[in-house]
């Protein structure tokens, strides 16, 4: 089992058809934790395991309560974890109105209850949609109702399940920006799942990485995706995640800019106001390394940092170079040639080009 923490700790022994997976994990009481991994990898599983909905062989312990624990016999029932759980397909009873769907959660929680019923309803845009069939509703107002229902019944923890796997677009879009706003205000840790990488930037707050049939790696994020032991695929595939606040706006190009520890980005605008935190990804294949500070470059961002360290990148061709800028961990993916022509070495100070950011807000 990992080091003592306050939120939920798992060991367990998940075999399903060909999956075997040796869970052990240590999450914080608050936050999004998002499970990350490739499809098949077992993700589902875990989850349904934590909630008690399979049984599989070790421990659950969550905050003070033990929910499991095979040694001594003991495993509480999903109804008594007070878990929230969202599955890929909202599961909603489709002979009921929402507002009849949202009364069944409602009731769940028993009373006294501390939910602020009308404010989940507004954040997900689903009081206009009460009095409707659940029959009739899209795939995206099926997830929001679905995630609105969960937090009525006041959960201790919530569990989301891929809630975007089923939708494109615009409703993928909304919901996702939802999220977001929910993880600011949550008061109760909620683990999500997921094998999406803007995901994982918009949202987690920590990281537990599923590979080959065990955690790989779990932490806060950042520092999770500074490690530079894990598997080159994975390490490439999640890139960098900034955060920081929108300090300018400029509205004749389309821009603005984001203020960060490591400096400033300069980012397609859509409708984000100053002041507010944002995060973007960064694709290791959308950085450059340069000695020297551009002067005609079409790269808009340059970030001076340090390099931290080297790998091996899938390509013998190539590499994945560590930067640090002032506490943020950027990730380049140029090739061998490059590094030994620029003559790098762990401890020099470079430029960063970013050429493109994938923006998450
Ligand atoms: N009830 C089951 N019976 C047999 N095999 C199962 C069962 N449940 C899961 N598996 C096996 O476990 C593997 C992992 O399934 P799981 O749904 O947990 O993965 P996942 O990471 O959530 O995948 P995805 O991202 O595609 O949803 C599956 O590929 C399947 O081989």
């Amino acid at each position: 089992m990992s080091a003592a923490n306050d939120g939920l700790r798992a060991a367990l022994s998940i075999r399903r058809g060909a999956l075997s997976l040796d869970l052990d994990i240590a999450l914080p009481a608050h936050g999004v934790t998002v499970l990350f991994g490739a499809s098949g990898s077992g993700k589902t599983s875990c989850l349904r395991a934590i909630a008690g909905l399979e049984h599989s062989p070790g421990t659950v312990t969550f905050k003070d309560a033990c929910w499991q624990d095979d040694a001594r016999g003991l495993f509480v029932p999903t109804y008594q974890r007070r878990v929230g759980y969202v599955f890929q397909e909202s599961s909603l009873f489709d002979h009921l109105t929402v507002a009849g769907n949202l009364d069944y959660g409602f009731r769940r929680a028993g009373r006294p209850s501390s939910i602020d019923a009308a404010r989940w309803i507004d954040d997900f845009g689903v009081r206009p949609l009460l009095a409707r069939r659940v029959a009739a509703l899209s795939g995206g107002e099926r997830q929001r109702v679905a995630i609105v229902r969960a937090l009525m019944a006041n959960p201790r923890l919530l569990l989301l399940d891929e809630p975007l796997s089923a939708l494109d677009g615009s409703a993928k879009t909304r919901l996702l920006a939802e999220l977001e706003r929910l993880r600011t205000t949550l008061p109760i840790p909620l683990i999500y799942v997921s094998h999406s990488v803007e995901e994982v930037a918009r949202l987690a707050d920590h990281l537990v990485l599923l590979d080959g049939g065990r955690v790989v790696a779990q932490g806060p994020l950042q520092q999770t995706l500074a490690r530079i032991d894990l598997p080159c695929a994975l390490i490439e595939t999640l890139g960098s995640v900034v955060e920081g606040k929108v300090s300018a706006l400029h509205r004749n190009d389309n821009l603005m800019e984001l203020a960060f520890a490591g400096g400033t980005l300069c980012l397609p605008h859509a409708e984000e106001t100053v002041g507010q935190t944002l995060r973007c990804r960064i694709d290791a294949r959308d950085v450059v390394i340069a000695r020297d500070r551009a002067t005609a470059s079409s790269a808009l961002n340059q970030i001076h940092c340090e390099v931290v360290a080297v790998i091996a990148a899938d390509h013998p061709a190539q590499c994945l170079v560590q930067l640090d800028a002032h506490g943020t961990r950027l990730l380049a993916r140029i090739t061998w040639h490059s590094w030994h022509a620029l003559g790098l070495a762990p401890g020099d100070a470079v430029w960063a080009q970013v050429k493109a950011v994938a923006l998450g807000s």
